[in-house]
Protein backbone atom coordinates (compact mmCIF):
# COMPACT_ATOMS: atom_id res chain seq x y z
CA UNK A 1 0.00 0.00 0.00
CA UNK A 2 1.51 3.32 -1.27
CA UNK A 3 0.56 6.19 1.13
CA UNK A 4 -0.52 9.27 -0.65
CA UNK A 5 0.40 12.11 -0.43
CA UNK A 6 4.09 10.82 0.35
CA UNK A 7 8.08 11.93 0.44
CA UNK A 8 10.48 9.73 -0.33
CA UNK A 9 14.57 10.11 -0.21
CA UNK A 10 17.17 7.75 -1.81
CA UNK A 11 20.67 7.02 -1.32
CA UNK A 12 21.59 9.76 -3.90
CA UNK A 13 19.85 12.51 -1.53
CA UNK A 14 17.55 12.92 -4.50
CA UNK A 15 13.36 13.46 -3.19
CA UNK A 16 10.89 12.22 -4.57
CA UNK A 17 7.23 12.84 -3.68
CA UNK A 18 3.84 11.61 -4.69
CA UNK A 19 1.53 14.49 -4.15
CA UNK A 20 -2.14 12.77 -5.99
CA UNK A 21 -3.45 9.39 -7.26
CA UNK A 22 -5.85 7.77 -9.26
CA UNK A 23 -7.32 5.18 -7.00
CA UNK A 24 -8.93 3.62 -10.09
CA UNK A 25 -5.77 3.34 -12.16
CA UNK A 26 -3.09 3.54 -9.60
CA UNK A 27 -1.86 6.47 -11.95
CA UNK A 28 -0.02 9.12 -9.82
CA UNK A 29 2.20 12.71 -10.09
CA UNK A 30 4.47 14.44 -8.71
CA UNK A 31 7.77 16.12 -7.98
CA UNK A 32 11.45 14.64 -8.54
CA UNK A 33 14.42 16.70 -7.10
CA UNK A 34 17.46 15.36 -8.36
CA UNK A 35 20.56 15.93 -5.83
CA UNK A 36 22.64 12.89 -6.82
CA UNK A 37 26.59 13.88 -7.43
CA UNK A 38 27.72 13.09 -10.61
CA UNK A 39 23.89 14.43 -12.40
CA UNK A 40 23.09 17.21 -14.12
CA UNK A 41 19.32 18.92 -13.45
CA UNK A 42 20.13 19.29 -9.61
CA UNK A 43 18.20 20.87 -6.59
CA UNK A 44 14.81 21.76 -8.92
CA UNK A 45 12.04 19.64 -8.96
CA UNK A 46 10.98 18.37 -12.57
CA UNK A 47 7.36 16.62 -13.10
CA UNK A 48 7.35 13.00 -12.23
CA UNK A 49 4.51 10.86 -12.74
CA UNK A 50 3.92 6.80 -11.99
CA UNK A 51 1.93 4.14 -11.59
CA UNK A 52 1.89 1.49 -8.73
CA UNK A 53 -0.36 -1.71 -8.90
CA UNK A 54 -0.08 -4.04 -5.68
CA UNK A 55 3.30 -3.61 -4.59
CA UNK A 56 5.02 -2.92 -8.06
CA UNK A 57 5.76 0.77 -8.75
CA UNK A 58 6.83 2.54 -12.13
CA UNK A 59 7.68 5.84 -12.21
CA UNK A 60 9.77 8.47 -14.78
CA UNK A 61 10.99 11.98 -14.85
CA UNK A 62 11.36 13.59 -18.27
CA UNK A 63 14.67 16.59 -17.41
CA UNK A 64 13.02 18.47 -19.67
CA UNK A 65 11.34 21.61 -18.35
CA UNK A 66 10.11 25.25 -19.60
CA UNK A 67 11.76 26.64 -16.03
CA UNK A 68 14.53 24.55 -15.14
CA UNK A 69 17.61 23.62 -16.94
CA UNK A 70 17.53 21.14 -19.98
CA UNK A 71 19.12 18.33 -19.94
CA UNK A 72 17.21 16.01 -22.50
CA UNK A 73 17.26 13.19 -20.51
CA UNK A 74 14.67 10.50 -19.57
CA UNK A 75 14.94 8.48 -16.52
CA UNK A 76 12.65 5.37 -15.52
CA UNK A 77 12.62 3.52 -12.46
CA UNK A 78 11.20 -0.02 -11.37
CA UNK A 79 10.32 -1.11 -7.89
CA UNK A 80 8.23 -2.35 -5.47
CA UNK A 81 6.89 -0.66 -2.53
CA UNK A 82 7.90 -2.70 0.99
CA UNK A 83 7.08 -0.93 4.17
CA UNK A 84 9.08 2.29 4.26
CA UNK A 85 11.68 1.35 1.81
CA UNK A 86 11.27 1.10 -2.28
CA UNK A 87 14.03 -0.37 -4.05
CA UNK A 88 14.06 0.00 -7.63
CA UNK A 89 16.49 -0.15 -10.55
CA UNK A 90 16.53 2.83 -13.03
CA UNK A 91 17.37 3.34 -16.55
CA UNK A 92 18.47 6.55 -18.05
CA UNK A 93 18.29 7.38 -21.44
CA UNK A 94 19.35 10.17 -23.64
CA UNK A 95 20.31 10.87 -27.37
CA UNK A 96 24.00 11.15 -27.84
CA UNK A 97 26.52 12.98 -30.76
CA UNK A 98 25.82 9.87 -32.86
CA UNK A 99 21.97 10.61 -32.66
CA UNK A 100 21.27 7.25 -31.41
CA UNK A 101 19.58 6.11 -27.94
CA UNK A 102 21.98 5.31 -25.09
CA UNK A 103 21.25 3.58 -21.79
CA UNK A 104 22.53 3.71 -18.08
CA UNK A 105 21.56 1.88 -15.54
CA UNK A 106 21.30 1.56 -12.07
CA UNK A 107 19.96 1.07 -8.90
CA UNK A 108 18.28 3.50 -6.06
CA UNK A 109 16.85 2.66 -2.49
CA UNK A 110 14.14 5.20 -1.61
CA UNK A 111 13.39 5.61 2.31
CA UNK A 112 10.01 7.37 3.36
CA UNK A 113 10.65 10.77 5.18
O1 LIG B 1 21.84 14.28 -15.48
C1 LIG B 1 20.74 14.08 -16.04
O2 LIG B 1 20.68 13.71 -17.22
C2 LIG B 1 19.46 14.34 -15.31
C3 LIG B 1 19.49 13.89 -13.90
C4 LIG B 1 19.57 12.39 -13.73
C5 LIG B 1 19.67 11.96 -12.28
C6 LIG B 1 19.79 10.44 -12.10
S1 LIG B 1 18.25 9.61 -12.34
C7 LIG B 1 18.91 8.12 -11.65
C8 LIG B 1 19.80 8.53 -10.48
N1 LIG B 1 19.00 8.66 -9.26
C9 LIG B 1 18.94 9.92 -8.85
O3 LIG B 1 18.31 10.29 -7.84
N2 LIG B 1 19.63 10.72 -9.65
C10 LIG B 1 20.27 9.98 -10.73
Amino acid sequence: QLAVPSTWVNQRGSILSIQAIDASTGNFTGTYVNNAAGFSCRGQPYAMAGNVAANKIDFYVNWTSPTAPNCRTITIWNGRVAGDKIPTRWKLYYVGSDWNFHKMTGQDLFTRR
